[in-house]
């Protein structure tokens, strides 16, 4: 299988060079290099032992390595001349970075490091590509200079011979193992002992080792994180986009499928026309529109710092962090459980392995785990909106993406319940500044009978996590409203496209608003007539965006190869594909399978002696 996914994943590389350089010749623009892996990525269901190559190999080298070292390895990396990873987790540690174990020693004397991963728990485990298809890797390592410790540092490291692919001198490494999916990506384990590698090795935009061992401190530690934070920008837009692969298919099979009249007497109508089936579908495909837009966001955003943090300018990255920590979260956990609820829409069928439903689910949910799993990352962002609050009691300015924390700050109550879009939009806002407040509340309190941060962070950390969890609903759902309702291209827009636009919306809305009732209403009186109202807007709502459900996933335009599915292809001969896919089960090559003289008839046999014998 891995060798199989590397062969389409080099057949499609070179499609994708040929295709950005008609049409972004000689560009540097991310874009077509995302396309592709995305379109790369689509292509071999078994996950492409590329990406870590194209999303962070190549992108720590650019952005992480001086001029010259990006002339050295940066530009051959580019060109796809030599395959790279990017290896921080080790079989011990992933999410707590300061416990690294690989560590990296300078020798003065050599002017080089000498790498070393002193312990099994230290081996770089799960990199993608590391197992057998990469010859080199980005080594991050604890750096140590006269043994002392001096914080994180990547480091170029060659493992494998560009000629013969062996490993080098000193190199351990393999394949970490089945996974319940992505096995095509071959995520690999790695050892180093006493590996030596040049002083110019070490990754030195942002810090140095001089060659007389003088260290030279980045004047932003973080920075060091920003490859992660690409991937986390990344899997935002990855992953909405399987969750609108998975609503497409789970809506063409839902308009062909019938089942069940809704009237006695009356035909089967399809499995779409039934309510609670609206209610499975629907949902997700908005979703998946929504996920996109906010992703989009967060590219440009991740553009803007990226470029900045290049001048030397670090003042967007907090931002930046929170804002795509918190949507690598939304989207991942969203899109991971969205697919699952609409696998099951789509019945036995759903299950088959024909209808893809099953692989796209195991290409998304991993999401929930790399790059910073979501519980962390929702602690992450519990913390940062502590801070902010310390800043808002402090009367100070926030980030334009928390600015409706002050806001709601100055509320002293919830304005009358009308229900409209900024009624929902508000109340979901106003929820989590209460959650906020109370978490602030819990965290300080601890913070004064003098724990420690960290010790009040993981004591206050179900509150920290709700907040934050309300955070990324606040800041999703007003990205969704304005570009709905205030966006300057507003007028360009067909009235009829305008309202399926605002259908979407309400329907986000309501849907947001009942998911998280219970925190509302910890702050929010309202009547049952008003959440019956809402209860009646989500049916009519739901009712009016049945019409458009197709054409909505049919403007996502993946091509049937991408959705690789009997069940979501675009000309909706689903039975006819499905039986076409089980006749090529190998077990239907013969009418007689091979066990059944191996080992069922003799065990029919046997009990039919047996029982013959027992009546005796
Ligand atoms: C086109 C699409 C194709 C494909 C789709 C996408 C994906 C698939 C392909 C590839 C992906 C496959 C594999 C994924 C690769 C990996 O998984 S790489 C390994 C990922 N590992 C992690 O993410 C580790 C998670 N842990 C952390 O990030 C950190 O440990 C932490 C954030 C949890 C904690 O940070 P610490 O420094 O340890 O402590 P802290 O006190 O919390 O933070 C100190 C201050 O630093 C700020 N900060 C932390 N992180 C960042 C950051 N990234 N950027 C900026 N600032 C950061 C933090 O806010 C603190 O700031 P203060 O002001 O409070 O000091
Ligand atoms: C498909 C896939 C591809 C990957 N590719 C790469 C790659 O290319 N390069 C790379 O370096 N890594 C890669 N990883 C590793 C990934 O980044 C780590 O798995 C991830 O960072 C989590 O670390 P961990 O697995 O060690 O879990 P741990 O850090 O051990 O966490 C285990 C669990 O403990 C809990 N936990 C941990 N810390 C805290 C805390 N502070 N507070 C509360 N609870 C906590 C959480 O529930 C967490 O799920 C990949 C992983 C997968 C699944």
């Amino acid at each position: 299988m891995a060798s199989m996914s590397v062969k389409h994943a080099i057949a499609a590389a070179k499609k994708l060079r040929s295709l950005q350089e008609r049409f972004n010749p000689g560009g540097s623009d991310i874009y077509p290099a995302l396309m592709g892996d995305e379109a790369i990525t689509a292509l071999i269901p078994s996950g492409n032992p590329l990406s870590v190559h194209i999303l962070m190999f190549t992108r720590a080298l650019r952005e992480q390595g001086t001029d010259e070292q990006y002339e050295k390895f940066g530009r051959r990396a580019d060109n796809n001349e030599i395959i790279g990873t990017f290896a921080q987790t080790e079989l011990g540690h992933g999410t707590y970075l300061r416990g690294l174990e690989a560590r990296a020693d300078y020798d003065r004397g050599t002017e080089e490091f000498v790498l070393n991963t002193p312990k099994l728990s230290s081996y770089k485990w799960w990199p993608g590509g590391l197992g057998q298809t990469c010859n080199y890797c980005i080594f991050v390592a604890q750096l140590y200079i006269d043994n002392e410790a001096k914080g994180m540092a990547m480091f170029v490291v060659q493992i494998r011979d560009e000629e013969t692919h062996m490993p080098l001198p000193g190199v351990h490494v393999g394949e970490i193992g089945k996974k319940m999916g992505l096995n095509g990506v071959n995520n690999g384990f790695l050892g180093l002992k006493d590996y030596r590698v040049p002083r110019l090795n070490m990754l030195m935009r942002h810090q140095q080792v001089l060659p007389d061992g003088r260290f030279v401190k980045s004047p932003v530690s973080q920075v060091s994180y920003f490859p992660m934070v690409f991937v986390r920008c990344m899997v935002a837009r990855q992953n909405s986009n399987y969750l609108a692969q998975a609503a497409t298919i789970a809506t063409r099979y839902s308009v062909i499928r019938r089942q069940s009249p809704i009237e006695e007497g009356q035909p089967e109508p399809k499995i779409l026309e039934h309510l609670t089936q609206q209610m499975k579908v629907i949902p997700e495909i908005v979703t998946a529109v929504v996920y996109r837009l906010a992703a989009a966001n967060l590219q440009n955003m991740y553009n803007e710092t990226a470029e900045a943090v290049y001048r030397k300018d670090f003042s967007r990255l907090p931002e930046l962090h929170a804002l795509a920590c918190i949507l690598k979260v939304a989207t991942s956990y969203d899109s991971t459980y969205g697919i699952e609820r609409l696998r099951q829409a789509c019945g036995g069928h759903g299950y088959l392995t024909a209808g893809n439903l099953g692989n796209i689910f195991a290409m998304a949910a991993p999401a929930c785990t790399y790059e910073g799993e979501n519980s962390v990352l929702y602690l992450q962002v519990g913390k940062i909106l502590m801070k902010n609050w310390s800043q808002v009691l402090a009367g100070r300015e926030l980030m334009p993406s928390m600015a409706y924390i002050s806001e709601c700050s100055k509320m002293t109550s919830f304005p009358q319940w009308t229900g409209s879009w900024e009624c929902l939009l508000k109340a979901i806002q106003y929820a989590c500044v209460g959650s906020i407040r109370l978490a602030f509340q819990s965290y300080n309190a601890r913070v004064q009978s003098a724990q420690s941060q960290t010790a009040a962070v993981n004591y206050s950390g179900l509150e920290l996590t709700k907040a934050a969890e309300l955070h990324g609903r606040s800041y999703v759902a007003g990205n969704f409203y304005q570009q709905i309702v205030n966006s300057p291209n507003k007028h360009q827009r067909s009235p009829q496209f305008q309202k399926v636009l605002e259908n979407m919306l309400e329907l986000h809305l309501i849907q947001i608003f009942f998911r998280h009732l219970g925190d509302i209403l910890r702050f929010i009186r309202i009547t049952e007539d008003e959440i019956s109202a809402l209860q009646r807007r989500l049916e009519e709502v739901l009712k009016e965006l049945r019409p458009d459900a197709v054409a909505i996933t049919d403007a996502f335009d993946f091509n049937d190869k991408i959705l690789s599915s009997a069940l979501g292809c675009y000309d909706g001969n689903v039975y006819e594909r499905l039986f076409e896919a089980a006749l090529k089960h190998p077990l239907n090559r013969k009418s007689v399978p091979d066990f059944f003289e191996a080992h069922l008839k003799p065990f029919m046999k046997e009990n039919a002696d047996n029982a013959k014998k027992s009546k005796l």
